[in-house]
Protein backbone atom coordinates (compact mmCIF):
# COMPACT_ATOMS: atom_id res chain seq x y z
CA UNK A 1 0.00 0.00 0.00
CA UNK A 2 1.52 3.28 -1.09
CA UNK A 3 1.73 5.59 1.98
CA UNK A 4 2.11 9.88 1.62
CA UNK A 5 5.26 10.70 3.25
CA UNK A 6 5.93 13.97 5.38
CA UNK A 7 8.05 16.45 4.26
CA UNK A 8 11.33 16.23 6.92
CA UNK A 9 11.80 20.19 7.65
CA UNK A 10 13.08 18.70 10.86
CA UNK A 11 15.81 15.84 11.58
CA UNK A 12 13.36 13.32 13.23
CA UNK A 13 13.88 12.32 16.94
CA UNK A 14 13.12 8.46 16.48
CA UNK A 15 10.86 8.61 19.07
CA UNK A 16 7.18 8.05 18.71
CA UNK A 17 4.70 10.43 21.32
CA UNK A 18 1.72 8.47 21.69
CA UNK A 19 0.47 10.29 25.10
CA UNK A 20 1.06 13.33 26.72
CA UNK A 21 -0.18 15.19 30.26
CA UNK A 22 1.01 17.75 31.66
CA UNK A 23 5.31 17.56 32.21
CA UNK A 24 5.07 14.03 30.70
CA UNK A 25 5.01 12.19 27.56
CA UNK A 26 4.61 8.41 27.06
CA UNK A 27 6.39 6.43 23.85
CA UNK A 28 4.86 3.85 22.16
CA UNK A 29 6.32 1.55 24.61
CA UNK A 30 4.96 3.27 27.37
CA UNK A 31 8.17 4.70 28.37
CA UNK A 32 7.52 8.00 30.27
CA UNK A 33 9.52 10.92 29.28
CA UNK A 34 10.08 14.17 31.41
CA UNK A 35 8.98 16.55 28.49
CA UNK A 36 11.09 20.18 28.51
CA UNK A 37 11.09 20.52 24.76
CA UNK A 38 7.48 20.85 25.33
CA UNK A 39 6.37 21.55 21.41
CA UNK A 40 8.56 24.30 21.14
CA UNK A 41 7.45 25.51 24.61
CA UNK A 42 3.48 25.30 23.65
CA UNK A 43 2.55 23.58 26.09
CA UNK A 44 3.97 25.82 29.44
CA UNK A 45 0.64 24.94 31.77
CA UNK A 46 1.33 21.19 30.85
CA UNK A 47 -0.32 19.20 28.26
CA UNK A 48 -3.56 18.79 28.38
CA UNK A 49 -4.10 21.24 31.22
CA UNK A 50 -7.41 20.05 32.32
CA UNK A 51 -9.14 23.76 32.70
CA UNK A 52 -7.57 24.52 29.03
CA UNK A 53 -9.18 21.22 27.54
CA UNK A 54 -12.58 22.27 29.51
CA UNK A 55 -13.18 25.57 28.08
CA UNK A 56 -12.27 23.69 24.75
CA UNK A 57 -14.64 21.02 24.37
CA UNK A 58 -17.37 23.11 26.58
CA UNK A 59 -16.69 25.96 23.17
CA UNK A 60 -17.11 22.55 20.58
CA UNK A 61 -20.29 21.65 21.87
CA UNK A 62 -21.40 25.89 21.45
CA UNK A 63 -19.70 26.93 18.20
CA UNK A 64 -15.92 26.41 16.61
CA UNK A 65 -15.82 28.59 13.67
CA UNK A 66 -17.51 31.94 13.32
CA UNK A 67 -17.15 34.52 10.41
CA UNK A 68 -15.27 37.42 11.59
CA UNK A 69 -17.42 39.57 11.31
CA UNK A 70 -19.88 38.41 13.52
CA UNK A 71 -19.76 38.78 17.62
CA UNK A 72 -19.58 35.33 20.31
CA UNK A 73 -20.04 35.35 23.67
CA UNK A 74 -16.26 33.44 23.71
CA UNK A 75 -15.04 36.97 21.74
CA UNK A 76 -16.15 39.01 24.39
CA UNK A 77 -14.95 37.27 27.39
CA UNK A 78 -11.63 37.44 26.35
CA UNK A 79 -11.91 40.90 25.69
CA UNK A 80 -13.14 41.85 29.39
CA UNK A 81 -10.44 39.31 30.31
CA UNK A 82 -7.47 40.81 28.64
CA UNK A 83 -6.97 43.76 30.41
CA UNK A 84 -5.88 41.69 33.61
CA UNK A 85 -3.16 40.36 31.21
CA UNK A 86 -2.01 43.50 29.42
CA UNK A 87 -0.77 46.32 29.81
CA UNK A 88 -3.30 49.45 29.69
CA UNK A 89 -1.34 51.10 26.53
CA UNK A 90 -1.74 47.63 24.61
CA UNK A 91 -5.65 47.14 24.70
CA UNK A 92 -6.10 46.53 20.78
CA UNK A 93 -5.64 43.10 19.96
CA UNK A 94 -6.07 40.51 16.78
CA UNK A 95 -5.40 36.95 16.97
CA UNK A 96 -3.82 34.64 14.29
CA UNK A 97 -2.82 31.47 14.17
CA UNK A 98 0.65 31.09 14.76
CA UNK A 99 4.17 33.51 15.71
CA UNK A 100 5.22 34.35 12.06
CA UNK A 101 1.68 35.52 11.36
CA UNK A 102 1.60 37.72 14.62
CA UNK A 103 5.05 38.71 13.43
CA UNK A 104 4.04 39.30 9.85
CA UNK A 105 0.64 41.87 11.11
CA UNK A 106 3.44 43.43 13.59
CA UNK A 107 5.42 44.60 10.82
CA UNK A 108 2.49 45.33 8.25
CA UNK A 109 1.19 47.16 10.52
CA UNK A 110 4.31 49.46 11.16
CA UNK A 111 4.82 50.22 7.39
CA UNK A 112 1.04 51.13 7.22
CA UNK A 113 1.48 53.71 10.21
CA UNK A 114 4.99 55.35 9.63
CA UNK A 115 4.72 54.73 6.25
CA UNK A 116 8.15 53.76 6.26
CA UNK A 117 10.26 50.85 5.50
CA UNK A 118 13.30 49.94 6.96
CA UNK A 119 13.26 47.58 10.01
CA UNK A 120 16.35 47.19 12.74
CA UNK A 121 16.53 43.54 14.32
CA UNK A 122 19.31 41.91 15.95
CA UNK A 123 21.42 39.30 15.82
CA UNK A 124 20.79 35.73 17.02
CA UNK A 125 17.11 37.09 16.39
CA UNK A 126 14.60 34.39 15.60
CA UNK A 127 11.10 35.86 14.58
CA UNK A 128 9.63 33.10 12.19
CA UNK A 129 9.72 31.49 8.70
CA UNK A 130 7.03 33.06 6.61
CA UNK A 131 8.86 36.57 4.14
CA UNK A 132 8.70 39.20 6.68
CA UNK A 133 9.39 37.41 9.98
CA UNK A 134 11.97 35.87 8.00
CA UNK A 135 13.32 39.00 6.54
CA UNK A 136 13.94 39.98 10.77
CA UNK A 137 15.51 36.53 11.70
CA UNK A 138 19.10 36.71 11.99
CA UNK A 139 20.69 32.53 10.74
CA UNK A 140 21.96 32.23 7.06
CA UNK A 141 21.07 28.57 7.33
CA UNK A 142 17.10 29.86 8.17
CA UNK A 143 17.23 32.34 5.39
CA UNK A 144 19.50 31.34 2.35
CA UNK A 145 16.60 28.96 0.84
CA UNK A 146 14.92 32.54 -0.23
CA UNK A 147 17.87 35.54 0.63
CA UNK A 148 16.89 36.88 -2.34
CA UNK A 149 13.59 37.45 -1.85
CA UNK A 150 13.70 38.80 1.78
CA UNK A 151 13.25 42.15 2.73
CA UNK A 152 15.94 44.62 1.80
CA UNK A 153 15.77 47.27 4.35
CA UNK A 154 16.74 45.13 7.41
CA UNK A 155 19.75 46.23 9.43
CA UNK A 156 20.97 43.54 12.31
CA UNK A 157 22.51 45.49 15.15
CA UNK A 158 23.96 43.62 17.94
CA UNK A 159 21.57 42.08 20.72
CA UNK A 160 22.25 43.90 24.26
CA UNK A 161 24.72 46.83 22.80
CA UNK A 162 23.82 50.72 23.36
CA UNK A 163 26.30 51.55 21.41
CA UNK A 164 25.05 53.31 17.71
CA UNK A 165 21.61 52.61 18.26
CA UNK A 166 21.53 56.31 17.33
CA UNK A 167 23.05 55.33 14.46
CA UNK A 168 20.93 52.76 13.21
CA UNK A 169 17.33 53.80 14.67
CA UNK A 170 16.55 56.57 12.53
CA UNK A 171 13.98 58.96 11.06
CA UNK A 172 13.56 56.26 8.15
CA UNK A 173 13.08 53.23 10.37
CA UNK A 174 9.59 52.15 10.52
CA UNK A 175 9.95 49.41 13.03
CA UNK A 176 12.81 47.65 15.84
CA UNK A 177 11.73 44.22 16.62
CA UNK A 178 13.20 42.23 19.47
CA UNK A 179 12.98 39.02 21.94
CA UNK A 180 12.84 40.55 25.53
CA UNK A 181 14.27 36.99 26.02
CA UNK A 182 16.31 35.11 23.07
CA UNK A 183 14.84 31.87 22.78
CA UNK A 184 16.34 30.07 19.34
CA UNK A 185 19.29 32.41 19.33
CA UNK A 186 20.72 30.70 22.84
CA UNK A 187 17.98 31.79 25.76
CA UNK A 188 19.94 35.13 25.81
CA UNK A 189 17.98 37.89 28.32
CA UNK A 190 17.84 41.46 27.19
CA UNK A 191 19.01 44.19 30.18
CA UNK A 192 16.77 46.66 31.38
CA UNK A 193 19.38 49.62 29.52
CA UNK A 194 18.72 47.64 26.65
CA UNK A 195 15.36 47.46 26.21
CA UNK A 196 14.96 51.35 27.64
CA UNK A 197 17.06 52.11 25.27
CA UNK A 198 15.09 51.11 22.23
CA UNK A 199 12.16 52.38 23.54
CA UNK A 200 13.76 55.93 23.60
CA UNK A 201 15.63 55.89 20.24
CA UNK A 202 12.23 54.64 19.18
CA UNK A 203 10.35 57.34 20.82
CA UNK A 204 12.88 59.92 19.29
CA UNK A 205 12.61 59.11 15.78
CA UNK A 206 8.75 57.92 15.67
CA UNK A 207 9.64 54.12 15.05
CA UNK A 208 7.15 51.48 16.11
CA UNK A 209 8.77 49.16 18.98
CA UNK A 210 7.81 45.73 18.48
CA UNK A 211 8.07 42.95 21.47
CA UNK A 212 7.82 39.73 19.87
CA UNK A 213 6.86 37.70 23.14
CA UNK A 214 6.25 34.73 21.18
CA UNK A 215 8.27 32.28 22.92
CA UNK A 216 8.90 34.27 26.63
CA UNK A 217 5.93 35.67 27.19
CA UNK A 218 2.72 34.87 29.63
CA UNK A 219 4.44 33.71 32.45
CA UNK A 220 7.56 31.83 31.59
CA UNK A 221 10.23 34.13 32.53
CA UNK A 222 8.87 34.86 35.99
CA UNK A 223 6.64 37.80 34.80
CA UNK A 224 3.55 37.71 32.41
CA UNK A 225 5.49 38.99 30.17
CA UNK A 226 9.35 38.98 30.04
CA UNK A 227 10.12 42.78 29.36
CA UNK A 228 8.10 44.00 32.75
CA UNK A 229 9.99 41.45 34.72
CA UNK A 230 13.69 42.87 33.32
CA UNK A 231 11.98 46.40 33.68
CA UNK A 232 11.52 47.90 30.98
CA UNK A 233 8.73 50.43 29.58
CA UNK A 234 5.77 48.78 27.31
CA UNK A 235 6.54 48.73 23.68
CA UNK A 236 4.29 49.87 21.14
CA UNK A 237 3.31 46.28 19.75
CA UNK A 238 3.27 42.93 22.07
CA UNK A 239 3.53 39.67 20.52
CA UNK A 240 3.15 36.92 21.46
CA UNK A 241 1.85 33.25 20.69
CA UNK A 242 2.83 29.28 21.81
CA UNK A 243 1.53 29.22 25.35
CA UNK A 244 -1.32 31.54 25.20
CA UNK A 245 -3.23 28.42 23.35
CA UNK A 246 -1.25 25.33 25.29
CA UNK A 247 -1.68 24.00 22.55
CA UNK A 248 -4.70 25.06 20.24
CA UNK A 249 -2.89 27.21 17.47
CA UNK A 250 -3.35 30.89 18.40
CA UNK A 251 -1.52 33.97 18.00
CA UNK A 252 -2.09 37.77 19.59
CA UNK A 253 -0.79 41.07 18.52
CA UNK A 254 -1.28 43.94 21.12
CA UNK A 255 -0.84 47.15 19.88
CA UNK A 256 -1.53 51.00 21.20
CA UNK A 257 -3.90 53.34 20.56
CA UNK A 258 -2.18 55.41 17.86
CA UNK A 259 -1.33 52.36 15.78
CA UNK A 260 -4.75 50.57 16.47
CA UNK A 261 -6.25 54.18 15.35
CA UNK A 262 -4.56 53.76 11.95
CA UNK A 263 -6.22 50.73 10.85
CA UNK A 264 -8.85 50.43 8.43
CA UNK A 265 -11.37 47.67 7.58
CA UNK A 266 -9.79 45.39 4.96
CA UNK A 267 -5.97 46.25 5.26
CA UNK A 268 -5.70 42.64 6.79
CA UNK A 269 -7.49 39.68 8.25
CA UNK A 270 -7.34 35.84 8.31
CA UNK A 271 -10.14 32.95 8.06
CA UNK A 272 -9.51 31.47 11.04
CA UNK A 273 -8.38 34.46 12.80
CA UNK A 274 -10.30 35.33 16.07
CA UNK A 275 -12.10 31.98 16.02
CA UNK A 276 -13.91 30.73 19.18
CA UNK A 277 -12.08 27.22 19.44
CA UNK A 278 -9.17 29.42 19.52
CA UNK A 279 -9.97 32.02 21.79
CA UNK A 280 -11.86 29.49 23.99
CA UNK A 281 -8.08 28.47 24.96
CA UNK A 282 -6.34 31.80 25.24
CA UNK A 283 -9.78 32.18 27.69
CA UNK A 284 -9.11 29.14 29.87
CA UNK A 285 -5.27 29.56 29.64
CA UNK A 286 -5.47 32.88 31.05
CA UNK A 287 -7.30 31.71 34.13
CA UNK A 288 -4.92 28.81 34.75
CA UNK A 289 -2.37 31.94 34.59
CA UNK A 290 -3.64 33.97 37.16
CA UNK A 291 -5.48 31.32 39.26
CA UNK A 292 -2.80 29.46 39.55
CA UNK A 293 -0.16 32.38 40.34
CA UNK A 294 1.79 30.96 36.91
CA UNK A 295 4.33 33.85 37.17
CA UNK A 296 5.23 33.58 40.76
CA UNK A 297 5.71 29.43 40.36
CA UNK A 298 7.80 29.88 37.26
CA UNK A 299 9.87 32.79 39.16
CA UNK A 300 10.25 29.90 41.96
CA UNK A 301 10.92 27.27 40.03
CA UNK A 302 13.60 28.78 37.63
CA UNK A 303 15.31 29.75 40.48
CA UNK A 304 15.33 26.04 41.86
CA UNK A 305 16.29 24.99 38.48
CA UNK A 306 19.07 27.67 38.45
CA UNK A 307 20.50 27.31 41.53
CA UNK A 308 20.95 23.20 40.83
CA UNK A 309 22.64 23.73 37.41
CA UNK A 310 24.92 26.21 39.25
CA UNK A 311 26.08 23.42 41.67
CA UNK A 312 26.34 20.12 40.04
CA UNK A 313 27.26 21.16 36.16
CA UNK A 314 28.20 24.65 36.05
CA UNK A 315 31.52 23.25 37.09
CA UNK A 316 31.93 20.86 34.49
CA UNK A 317 34.91 21.43 31.81
CA UNK A 318 32.37 20.83 29.20
CA UNK A 319 29.90 23.84 29.79
CA UNK A 320 30.64 27.36 28.98
CA UNK A 321 27.52 29.44 30.90
CA UNK A 322 24.31 28.86 32.41
CA UNK A 323 21.77 31.12 31.48
CA UNK A 324 18.19 31.28 32.74
CA UNK A 325 14.95 33.95 32.81
CA UNK A 326 12.70 32.15 34.96
CA UNK A 327 11.94 28.49 33.48
CA UNK A 328 13.11 29.59 29.92
CA UNK A 329 16.93 27.67 30.66
CA UNK A 330 19.96 27.22 28.49
CA UNK A 331 23.14 25.22 29.02
CA UNK A 332 25.68 26.80 26.76
CA UNK A 333 28.61 23.58 26.04
CA UNK A 334 32.15 24.09 24.36
CA UNK A 335 30.75 22.24 21.96
CA UNK A 336 27.70 21.01 19.84
CA UNK A 337 25.27 19.96 22.03
CA UNK A 338 23.51 17.43 19.46
CA UNK A 339 25.11 14.13 21.07
CA UNK A 340 24.05 15.65 24.48
CA UNK A 341 20.70 16.22 23.68
CA UNK A 342 20.08 12.76 22.26
CA UNK A 343 21.86 10.86 25.55
CA UNK A 344 19.44 13.13 27.76
CA UNK A 345 16.94 11.68 25.21
CA UNK A 346 18.15 8.01 26.12
CA UNK A 347 17.96 8.95 29.95
CA UNK A 348 14.15 9.83 29.71
CA UNK A 349 14.03 13.77 29.42
CA UNK A 350 13.40 15.60 25.81
CA UNK A 351 15.15 18.66 25.77
CA UNK A 352 16.26 21.08 22.54
CA UNK A 353 19.26 22.86 20.76
CA UNK A 354 19.37 26.68 21.17
CA UNK A 355 21.72 28.57 18.94
CA UNK A 356 24.94 26.44 17.96
CA UNK A 357 25.59 25.61 21.47
CA UNK A 358 23.16 25.58 23.72
CA UNK A 359 20.91 22.89 25.06
CA UNK A 360 17.66 24.52 25.92
CA UNK A 361 15.20 23.40 28.47
CA UNK A 362 11.50 24.78 28.72
CA UNK A 363 9.83 22.91 31.38
CA UNK A 364 5.91 23.60 31.89
CA UNK A 365 5.32 25.77 35.07
CA UNK A 366 3.77 22.37 37.16
CA UNK A 367 7.21 20.65 37.08
CA UNK A 368 8.10 19.75 40.26
CA UNK A 369 11.19 19.85 42.05
CA UNK A 370 11.55 16.21 42.07
CA UNK A 371 11.95 15.86 37.87
CA UNK A 372 13.91 19.37 38.67
CA UNK A 373 16.43 17.06 40.46
CA UNK A 374 15.72 14.18 38.23
CA UNK A 375 16.71 16.13 35.05
CA UNK A 376 20.04 17.78 36.31
CA UNK A 377 21.08 14.23 37.75
CA UNK A 378 20.92 13.24 33.77
CA UNK A 379 22.17 15.99 32.66
CA UNK A 380 25.23 15.95 34.91
CA UNK A 381 25.49 12.03 33.63
CA UNK A 382 25.21 12.65 30.21
CA UNK A 383 27.69 15.68 30.63
CA UNK A 384 30.38 13.78 32.44
CA UNK A 385 30.46 10.74 30.06
C1 LIG B 1 10.46 34.50 19.37
C2 LIG B 1 9.73 33.77 18.29
N1 LIG B 1 9.10 34.47 17.34
C3 LIG B 1 8.42 33.86 16.35
C4 LIG B 1 8.36 32.48 16.26
C5 LIG B 1 7.58 31.82 15.16
O1 LIG B 1 6.46 31.18 15.65
P1 LIG B 1 5.71 30.06 14.80
O2 LIG B 1 6.64 28.88 14.71
O3 LIG B 1 4.46 29.75 15.58
O4 LIG B 1 5.41 30.63 13.47
C6 LIG B 1 9.02 31.70 17.24
C7 LIG B 1 9.01 30.24 17.15
O5 LIG B 1 9.81 29.55 17.73
C8 LIG B 1 9.73 32.37 18.26
O6 LIG B 1 10.39 31.68 19.21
Amino acid sequence: MEVAKLLRFYPPRGLKIVKAYMQYVWDENWRKYLDFYNGYGVGFLGHRNPIVVAKVVEQLGTLVINSPSFDDPVKEELLNKLPKILPKTLLNVYFQNSGTEAVELALKLSFYYTKRKKVVAFKRSFHGRTLGSLSVTWGKDYRAPVEELLLKDVVFAEFNSTENLDKVIDEDTAAVIVEPVQGEGGINPATREFLMALRNRTKEVGAVLIFDEIQAGFGRTGSVWAYQGIGASDPDVLLSAKAIGNGIPVSMVAVNDEIAESVKSGIHGSTYGANPLALAAVSGAIDVLLKDNVPQKAKEKGKLFDELLREEVEGLRIVREIRNLGLMIGVELRVKPGKYIEALQREGVLSLKAGATVIRFLPPYVVTEEDIRTSIEKLKKVLNE
